[in-house]
């Protein structure tokens, strides 16, 4: 399996704090990985480290053998790391296609052009087309954003990110606040997504049953520091996982 990143003892700390210490994970190209643990444990850093909105204070951070550390977060967008948000990142004033439009242009590189070609223009009406096809909203494509449902909200942010082309896709919980019908669409979504455009996935969930419905792998993180790894059955089965997060009964 070819790794695609690489987080090589990385650690975060914030003045006298150590959000994170000695991280170390390893994601296989095509993979889709968990990422859990308690409130605090440092998911949200790790995240902000492997999309660049910080720099680790130890270590190193590889993507397809290139080191990263350092980029910037629009770096990174370019090289196929892209997240999504907590809060739904849209324009709910504006509809589902001129949202996908921004994004789309923005990829392109069109966007802060005054005019654009008749090719041009057509490459970016095929792209938006794929992407709401791929993300069944073409039916909703007319409509504002802020008058969808919550979870139809984060289908578009999550159409928003692929319109970046990402290989690498960070989703951070990526069905909170969502009904179980919309949960379940979520989920049959990203698998879909996870298919058709060869993506390798990282999530943050706190959503045991996503989790163990979604994830090939799961890392737990706790306090900081990598407490077990393995798949959804070795972790269901971890005593020290139990112990530190779940509980005994949760799995
Ligand atoms: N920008 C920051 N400045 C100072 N401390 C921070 C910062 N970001 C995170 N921390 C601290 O780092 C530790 C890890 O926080 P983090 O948000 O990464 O945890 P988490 O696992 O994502 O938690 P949650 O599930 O609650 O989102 C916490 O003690 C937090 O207070």
């Amino acid at each position: 399996m070819t790794t695609l990143l690489n987080v090589h003892e990385v650690s975060k700390r914030f003045g006298q704090l150590q959000a994170l210490g000695g991280i170390n994970l390893k994601v296989s190209k095509g993979e889709i990985r968990a990422l859990l643990g308690p409130n605090g444990a440092g998911k949200t850093t790790l995240f902000n480290l492997i999309s660049g909105m910080f720099t680790p204070t130890e270590g190193s951070i590889h993507f397809n053998d290139v080191e990263i550390s350092h980029q910037s977060v629009e770096q990174r967008v370019r090289t196929g790391i892209v997240r999504t948000f907590q809060i739904t990142e849209v324009f709910k004033e504006l509809s589902v296609y001129e949202n996908l439009r921004i994004a789309v242009e923005a990829e392109m590189g069109v966007s802060l052009l005054p005019w654009i070609s008749r090719g041009k223009r057509e490459d970016v009406k095929r792209k938006l087309d794929e992407l709401l096809e791929a993300t069944q909203l073409t039916r909703k494509a007319d409509r504002e954003v802020g008058e969808l449902a919550h979870g139809d909200q984060r289908v578009v942010e999550v159409a928003m990110a692929l319109a970046m082309d990402p290989r690498l896709l960070l989703l951070d919980e990526p069905t909170a606040g969502m009904s179980d019908h919309e949960t379940d669409h979520m989920v049959t979504l990203i698998k879909r997504l996870h298919q058709t455009f060869d993506l390798t996935v990282l999530f943050v969930e706190h959503d045991m049953h996503l989790v163990f419905n979604l994830a090939h792998s799961i890392t737990v993180l706790d306090n900081g520091r990598l407490l077990a790894e393995g798949t959804p059955r070795e972790i269901a089965d971890n005593e020290r996982v139990q112990e530190a997060y779940l509980g005994s009964s949760t799995i």
